[in-house]
């Protein structure tokens, strides 16, 4: 309805209902558009970080391309307003929440459930890339889950068009490929390393390259031998120092997985199409995602 995205959306048109999370720039709020009933999320921002953080630029951008968008595993963003000091992002509402904060109460997720989640996101990420969208910025704090369990790639805050690469650093480095790192060109394959470091977190409950500098082990290790530094997470990125741990066990066919996606060379990374084709996905993937 074409018509409809013309018009000029105002606070007066929602009722404000709970708080659904804490972002990084703002809150957001379930909310009900009066006229239609139709429940969404909307999304606050206070114009004076935008300002402060220099990222207005991005957000225009956000709601440029998730304006030409439409996929089941892509968050809605039906549209934005803003007032004196606030702008507003109206957004589909996912009803089951946060997948990091299933992650962390799972520990880790079955193969099956994993696989899932794999597919649904390279089906998205096709559907993306086939629209010369990257998206950069695949972790588990930007997806949630929808009302039938699937999955939806939320917050393209740090999405680019590919024909006008950048080299702009993003939120957690624990899912920055090595080309990223080193800051070099980068193309759409950023998305698969990104998707292959999710799937070794979902497995394991823990990011491949995470450094040990939080944990206590790694405290104690700096006290007894400061000398030796621990690799750092940059580093074992570079390095693609890739370990699987012995527990949980996990199966061959997903380590097979995961390691043609999580390669240096990003020519060689897995295409997305193949990932479908490969046995981990098509023996434990539920077709309807
Ligand atoms: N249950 C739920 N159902 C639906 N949504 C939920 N949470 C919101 C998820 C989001 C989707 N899209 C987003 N986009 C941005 O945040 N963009 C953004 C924000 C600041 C700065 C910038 C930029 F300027 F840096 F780009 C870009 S957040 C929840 Br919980």
């Amino acid at each position: 309805v074409p018509a409809a995205e013309k018009k000029r959306w105002t606070l007066g048109d929602f009722d404000i209902g709970k708080p659904l999370g804490r972002g990084k720039f703002g809150h957001v709020y379930l909310a009900r558009e009066k006229r239609s009933n139709h429940i969404v999320a909307l999304k606050v921002l206070f114009k004076s970080q935008l300002q402060q953080s220099q990222v207005e630029h991005q957000l225009r951008r956000e709601v440029e391309i998730q304006s030409h968008l439409r996929h089941p595993n892509i968050l809605r963003l039906y549209g934005y307003f803003y007032d004196q000091k606030r702008v507003y992002l109206i957004l589909e509402y996912a009803a089951k929440g946060e997948l990091y904060k299933e992650l962390q109460k799972c520990k880790y997720f079955s193969e099956r459930r994993a696989a899932t989640y794999v597919a649904s996101l390279a089906r998205a990420l096709i559907y993306c890339h086939g629209k010369h969208v990257i998206h950069r910025d695949i972790k588990p704090e930007n997806l949630l889950i929808g009302a039938q369990g699937e999955l939806k790639i939320a917050d393209f805050g740090w999405s680019v068009h590919t024909f006008n690469r950048r080299r702009t650093m993003c939120g957690t480095l624990d899912y920055l490929p090595p080309e990223m790192v080193e800051s070099v060109e980068h193309d759409a394959s950023v998305d698969i390393w990104s998707l292959g470091v999710l799937c070794y977190e979902f497995l394991y409950g823990v990011p491949p390259f995470e450094a040990k500098e939080h944990s206590d082990t790694y405290r104690s290790f700096e006290l007894r031998v400061p000398h030796l530094r621990p690799s750092n997470t940059l580093r074992r990125i570079v390095q693609v120092d890739l370990k699987f741990p012995p527990k949980p066990i996990v199966s061959s066919s997903a380590k097979d997985l995961i390691s043609q996606m999580l390669v240096k060379d990003s020519s060689q990374r897995l295409p997305l199409h193949k990932l479908l084709e490969h046995p981990w996905i098509v023996q434990n993937a539920d077709p309807s995602g």
